[in-house]
This record gives C-alpha cells, sequence and structure tokens, in this order.
C-alpha cells in the first residue's frame, strides 16, 4: 500500500502540494468529474468511500475527495484533510426538495442545516448551529447565478438516514417512528427547502472549529411530486452543480 499521512484517506500532505481548498462531494463516481473539470487532474487514492484527485485552478492546487453517505464518514474525511491542511471545504450533492415551488433540475445553496444527525453532537452541542460560512456561501450563490440556474438560497434538514428521518413511507416497512412522522411537513412550514444527508456534520464541524464550509445540491426529485427520480434529468442535474461548485471555487481561491 502507498504511503499516507493519515488513517483512512491512502494520501500525504505532499500530495496535496500545499491545497487549502477541498471540494467534497458525497459520491466517490463524482470526484473524477470534477476534477475533470480543472487542469492537471491527477488521481491521488481510493480507500473505501474515498476518493481523492488533486487539480488545478488558475495554477492552484485543489483537492477533491468524497465523503461518502452521512455524518460519520463526511467527519473522517473533513478531519483528516484538516489535518493535511485543507480550510475550507465546499460540499456538492444531490438533494430531494420538500418545497412545491422548487423544481428537479433547481440548484439549492444551504446557508445552515437542521441537525438531525448524530456526527455533529460529537463536535459541538445541539444549541450550536450548524450555519455555512459567508463567503463560501456568496461565492456558491454567484456561481449558481451565473450558471443560469434556478437558484434557491436557505436551509437544509440533514438527516442521517434516507428513509424515516426523510419521513418516507415506501419502505419494506412502511413505518416511521412516532418522532419522525409528520416531520416533512412541519419542515415544509418552517420553509426548510430540501433533505440531504452531510451537512448538518460538515457545517457544525467546520464552524465550530474556525474552518470555511459551504454546500450546494442539484435537487434530483421534489418529495411534493413524486419519490423516485428519472435518471438522464439525475446525470444532468448533477453535472450542473458539479460546474457550479468548481466556479465558486474559483472565485474563493
Ligand atoms: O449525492 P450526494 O452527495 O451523495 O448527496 C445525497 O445523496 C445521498 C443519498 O442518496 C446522500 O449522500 C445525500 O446527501
Ligand atoms: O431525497 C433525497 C435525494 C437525495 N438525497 C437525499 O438525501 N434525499
Amino acid at each position: 500500500m502507498a504511503e499516507s499521512d493519515v488513517f483512512h484517506l491512502g494520501i500525504t500532505k505532499a500530495d496535496l502540494q500545499g491545497a487549502t481548498l477541498a471540494i467534497v462531494p458525497g459520491d466517490p463516481e463524482r470526484v473524477k468529474k470534477i476534477a475533470a473539470l480543472m487542469d492537471n487532474p491527477v488521481h491521488l487514492a481510493s480507500h473505501r468511500e474515498f476518493t481523492s484527485w488533486r487539480a488545478e485552478l488558475d495554477g492552484k492546487p485543489v483537492v477533491v475527495c468524497s465523503t461518502g453517505i452521512g455524518g460519520p464518514s463526511t467527519s473522517i474525511a473533513v478531519e483528516e484533510l484538516a489535518q493535511l491542511g485543507v480550510r475550507t471545504f465546499l460540499r456538492v450533492g444531490t438533494t430531494g426538495a420538500i418545497q412545491p415551488h422548487i423544481n428537479v433540475g433547481d440548484v439549492l445553496v444551504t446557508t445552515g442545516s437542521v441537525r438531525l444527525d448524530g456526527a455533529s453532537l460529537h463536535f459541538a452541542p445541539m444549541e450550536f448551529p450548524a450555519v455555512a460560512d459567508f463567503d463560501c456561501t456568496t461565492a456558491l450563490v454567484a456561481a449558481a447565478k451565473a450558471s443560469g440556474a434556478t437558484t434557491h438560497i436557505g436551509i437544509t434538514a440533514s438527516s442521517d438516514t434516507f428513509y424515516p428521518g426523510q419521513e418516507r413511507y415506501d419502505t419494506f416497512s412502511g413505518r416511521v417512528v412516532s418522532r419522525y412522522q409528520g416531520s416533512m411537513q412541519e419542515w415544509q412550514q418552517m420553509g426548510v427547502l430540501n433533505y440531504e444527508m452531510e451537512s448538518a456534520t460538515l457545517l457544525t464541524m467546520c464552524a465550530s472549529q474556525g474552518l470555511r464550509a459551504g454546500m450546494v445540491a442539484g435537487v434530483i426529485v421534489n418529495r411534493t411530486q413524486k419519490e423516485i427520480p428519472d435518471a438522464v434529468t439525475m446525470k444532468q442535474t448533477e453535472s450542473d452543480a458539479v460546474t457550479i461548485v468548481v466556479e465558486a471555487a474559483r472565485r474563493l481561491l
């Protein structure tokens, strides 16, 4: 196995060539696509859910590393990248909208997250907000608007689970624990835009440790209309969000 300076990612400080900004998608398959939009992309390592590439934007190094699904693996990726010198994290994901006016193909920029996860509690108590960094958010909004995407800015519900925590009944048991019954309607009434699964951990651990983080997602399904996304639209939406996150990184560097 190649040398590594950290426990899981399989990469060294030298591999990062001084990169202080990381783009962190959930899906390992997305990493190569993001790196390919930048200059001189190089594959660094792939271990478990963590695939890492390095590339350059305007001559400056950027690392792209997948987090896998959910808070625990996200906390590992962010911790180990921070140990290697990264200080700014831009998450790019897919998401399910819960407000009727948001359409599949739109883009959402998260200003803060409802902490429906467990991992964020290992970094800060529940009273601490899962809030995005202002400069990261500004860059993501500017990049999204410049791309022509219909952009929504606001609060995300970020859940440990895809099914009960996002109040899905189309499951094996068809059962949702009482704590989450009616929760989607409650979030809707509070103006929450969407569901995803990593931002609560990412934003809490970064805001509480002097790191910067922001989050953009492409809407692949609207839960008020349909439960299963369309595969072709999903690819296009993911690709639009990826273009936006790279442009936001350029603006931040
Ligand atoms: O597309 P990614 O970045 O994985 O994000 C979303 O998709 C996964 C669930 O299908 C969760 O990780 C959720 O946050
Ligand atoms: O509905 C959705 C879609 C993508 N990712 C989620 O976590 N939820």
